[in-house]
């Protein structure tokens, strides 16, 4: 029998009220996958979640806790194996709570993600079919954000705050890995053994990595500078956020090639490793091109970005003649946003504010196309403003978050929103995370 999986401590997530009786054996047919990965089973009349387990697996589980709602169980032994089933290619998973699907077969993933945003869609959606945009299936992330503390680096274990440390990471781009690699010792030696904070490591289109770290210590500039010159040629060193505030380096930023036209002209956007960036530019550059094909942004159109970022679709909206609104709350990307805009003469208006805030939402009404890209929050505020501003015609909304999104195409399909396409991006391989793109009319 293949080798067990057994997640790293199991706790409660929100306001569920736990009992922690005393462990008891069952017998489970898991069902299907909850959105988490794990599977779901039945028992007395309640859902139980089971990590480690797969839709068609007959298992025998230790139920851990029990709420009023669910019980949450740990699989102990598998009595059949589901087809779909694989071995997991990371020593870590498990353990780390990077990864939560390596042991379903990564067409079963996708499946299973497809499926997330069809139960996303209002029940009226009636689309041909959701179309799917994968990429390679390891190697794929050009950014990473790690955590370290008393001396270790690595991720956030599964459903717990402790820290597994890991030296390699196989969904990382060879680049981010070797860098990794490289400053592990000198940076770990110039943090000791009782900082603790995040890192962030990003690497660009022209293979130069960058990266950031926010600490919770003061660290002096001339630490800064001291840090930034050791760790290069491996990495430059951008942001330091500590007690003593943010220190930057005057390097140049990373790019990253957002737009490829049929004509083969490419759009670079300039990030830092401490702005936001899509995981996989390969998958990004997708997701931008099924954006622009839906909206069909004319010359002189006015349309507006929301959640706008750096700019990743206001810029490639604004080279095809759009006459872009772009919203964000982050001031540093918008400052980072204005200069490109400046350098390239697109006509985008960045805007500051808090999109959650139905007021102070930008809402022009010469408008009549919009995309958004919110965080997993989603933008419940935004679809009600967009729901009674009848001048809106067009939606091209990319979410994070399936949960958020069913909400709030709701809203829109109660406005009259109908949905014309929909697409499940794959741009987070092996875990329970995905991009959806949905685009509305009416
Ligand atoms: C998923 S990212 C998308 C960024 C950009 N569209 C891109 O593709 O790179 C979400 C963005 O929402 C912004 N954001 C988060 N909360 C916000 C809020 N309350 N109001 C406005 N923007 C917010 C973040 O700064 C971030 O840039």
């Amino acid at each position: 029998m293949a080798k067990l999986f057994k997640p790293a401590g199991s706790k409660s997530r929100g306001k569920v009220k736990v009992s922690r009786h005393k462990p008891k054996r069952v017998e489970l047919d898991i069902q299907r996958l909850a959105d988490d990965g794990r599977g779901i089973a039945h028992h007395n009349g309640k859902v139980v979640f089971v990590a480690g387990a797969l839709p068609g697996e007959t298992v025998q589980a230790t139920v851990k806790e029990q709420s009023r709602r669910f019980d949450q169980a740990i699989c102990d032994t598998r009595l059949n194996d589901a087809p779909e089933r694989v071995e997991p290619f990371c020593q870590h998973y498990g353990a780390c709570g990077g990864c939560q699907l390596q042991h379903l077969d990564i067409a079963a993933q996708r499946q299973h993600k497809v499926q997330r945003l069809a139960q996303a869609l209002p029940p009226a959606a009636s689309i041909p079919e959701i179309a799917v945009l994968s990429g390679k299936p390891l190697a794929y992330r050009h950014r990473v954000r790690l955590h370290y503390r008393q001396g270790r680096l690595g991720f956030l274990a599964r459903q717990s705050n402790s820290l597994v440390e890991v030296a390699e990471c196989p969904l990382l781009q060879d680049a981010l890995s070797a860098s990794l690699k490289a400053i592990r010792q000198p940076l770990l030696e110039a943090l000791g053994q009782h900082d603790s904070g995040e890192l962030r490591l990003a690497v660009g289109d022209d293979g130069r990595v960058g990266l950031s770290l926010s600490s919770h210590q003061a660290r002096s500039e001339s630490w800064c500078e001291q840090l930034a010159q050791h760790l290069t040629p491996d990495a430059t060193l951008y942001q330091v956020a500590s007690q003593c505030g943010e220190w930057h380096s005057d390097a140049s930023p990373l790019t990253l090639n957002v737009y490829d036209d049929s004509a083969g002209s490419q759009l670079a956007l300039l990030f830092r490793p401490n702005h936001f960036s899509q995981a996989s530019p390969e998958l990004n550059r997708g997701m931008v091109d099924w954006c622009m094909a839906g909206l069909q942004a004319q010359s002189g159109e006015p349309v507006a970005d929301y959640f706008c970022g750096l700019g990743n679709f206001s810029r490639p909206l604004a080279q095809r003649g759009a006459k872009v609104l772009a919203v964000d709350l982050d001031r540093a990307m918008l400052a980072e946003a204005d200069a490109q805009r400046d350098r390239a003469r697109e006509a985008i208006d960045y805007r500051c504010a808090d999109l959650f805030d139905g007021e102070q939402i930008p809402l022009p009404k010469a408008l009549t196309k919009v995309l958004l890209d919110p965080p997993r929050a989603g933008a419940k505020s935004l679809c009600e403003r967009l729901a009674v501003a009848r001048h809106v015609r067009t939606v091209a909304y990319v979410s994070c978050d399936p949960a958020t999104l069913k909400r709030d195409l709701a809203i829109l399909a109660g406005a009259g929103f109908s949905v014309k396409a929909a697409a499940m991006v794959d741009m987070f391989p092996h875990t329970q995370h995905q991009e959806s793109m949905v685009l509305l009319t009416r």
